[in-house]
């Protein structure tokens, strides 16, 4: 069996609609999968793992199954379905171009990498809205970097805007189901319960607990054909784990309306033709997050500030990507100019970018066979 699975990347929150609005980008990681039917194998849970960086980043990604965040992932789903390992010499070869830490939710990527491929290679058959349960129980990298280094018993806090994006494409607004008592429990479970620290190569045989049903959901919006997403990347990471940390507990009743007012108005603003870019960059407007994440981003004060329609013929709105730094900039033209201004900006924090010129993944995550 050979099949490829691939995934887009994702811009989280688009301004005011923090852990809730996802946009699916055509920047894509794929997972070449094949499966040699031999009687028994040699490799770590029957799986070989190589793996291609196009996205020039420094942190080297493990080829340990059970160390790397998408097999492990995968492990995970197999292991609630009674399969203890990857079918016998799976061969797992992953291609990623999306920049790590970057906010372009590289993690939340892997982690729906980690579910399409569990439900492939164990042949399991789960709609990907099943598949949406197991992201939130493992939910993304802020809980999973505390797991790998630590493996301490924090509880996640799940947030479905850059995975459901990932997984069902498009311009989403998403939202956690409020549980039943005994869900709830089940949704507390540590998430070193649900991906086990790496135990060198040996299977405990443990089951991990399942997801409770329907966690999360999303719905599609509309969005303008015109309307291009403009990625300017700075060459540091901000781990998102770092980027929630620096978020208040609470929050005032003023700052919490602004942002309700702004993200009600986000999908038709950003789903309607022609774009209006005074709507536009209105309903983009942020006080719940960006603010404080000024902290850990140098220029970016400015950058919110200076660019406008006004300012800025072809813009229609800027934001931070996710935690950042990525920087996202919607616009109908003039994509070049728009990234130089930025990328001077951050020039002047001596801080290098790349920058990419995206538009909407409508298809989410797919898998073809060869
Ligand atoms: N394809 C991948 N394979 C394995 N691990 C990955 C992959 N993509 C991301 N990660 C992990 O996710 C981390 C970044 O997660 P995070 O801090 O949430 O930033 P991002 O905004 O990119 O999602 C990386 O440091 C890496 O450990
Ligand atoms: N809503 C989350 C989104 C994190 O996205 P990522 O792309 O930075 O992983 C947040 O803002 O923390």
């Amino acid at each position: 069996m050979a099949s490829v699975i691939k995934i887009p990347c994702s811009s989280a929150n688009i301004g005011p609609g923090f852990d809730v609005i996802g946009l699916a980008l055509s920047l894509h990681l794929e997972i070449h999968v094949s499966i040699e039917n031999k009687p028994s194998s040699q490799l770590p849970f029957n799986c070989a793992i190589t793996y291609e960086d196009q996205s020039k980043s420094v942190e080297k990604i493990s080829l340990d199954p059970e160390v790397n965040l998408i097999t492990r992932v995968a492990l995970y789903l197999l292991r609630c379905h009674n399969q203890r390992a990857f079918p016998v010499e799976t061969k797992v070869h992953i291609i990623n171009p999306i920049p790590l830490g970057r906010g372009l939710g590289s993690s939340g990527t892997a982690v729906v990498a980690g579910v399409m491929l569990g439900n492939e290679v164990g042949k399991l058959g789960l709609s990907k809205e099943r598949l949406l349960d197991y992201c939130l129980m493992i939910g993304t990298l802020h809980a999973v970097v505390k797991s790998v280094c630590a493996f301490t018993n924090d509880t996640t806090e799940r947030h479905p805007d850059n995975v459901a994006a990932s997984l069902f494409g498009g311009f989403v607004g998403t939202y956690l189901n409020e549980l039943k008592p005994e869900d709830v429990a089940r949704k507390e479970i540590p998430l070193s319960e649900v991906l086990p620290a790496p135990a060198g190569g040996v299977d405990t045989g443990i089951r991990p607990p399942e997801p409770p049903m329907a966690i999360g959901h999303y719905r599609k919006f509309n969005w303008a054909p015109e309307i291009k997403a403009i990625a300017i990347i700075p060459d540091f990471v901000v781990p998102t784990a770092n980027a929630r940390n620096v978020l208040p507990e609470s929050y005032s009743r003023a700052d919490v309306v602004f942002n309700l007012q702004r993200a009600a108005l986000l999908p038709a603003a950003l789903g309607s033709s022609p774009p209006d870019p005074d709507m536009i960059f209105l309903a983009m407007q942020d006080k719940v997050h960006q603010p404080y994440r000024k902290t850990l981003i140098p220029g970016l004060t400015e950058i919110l500030q200076f660019m406008t329609p006004a300012t800025q013929p072809g813009l229609l709105g800027i934001c931070l990507s996710g935690a950042g730094p990525t920087i996202l900039a919607l616009a109908t033209e003039r994509f070049d100019e728009i990234a130089d201004r930025i990328i001077a900006q951050f020039a002047s924090n001596n801080i290098t970018c790349q920058w990419k010129l995206l538009e909407p993944a409508h298809d989410g995550a797919t898998v073809t066979y060869n």
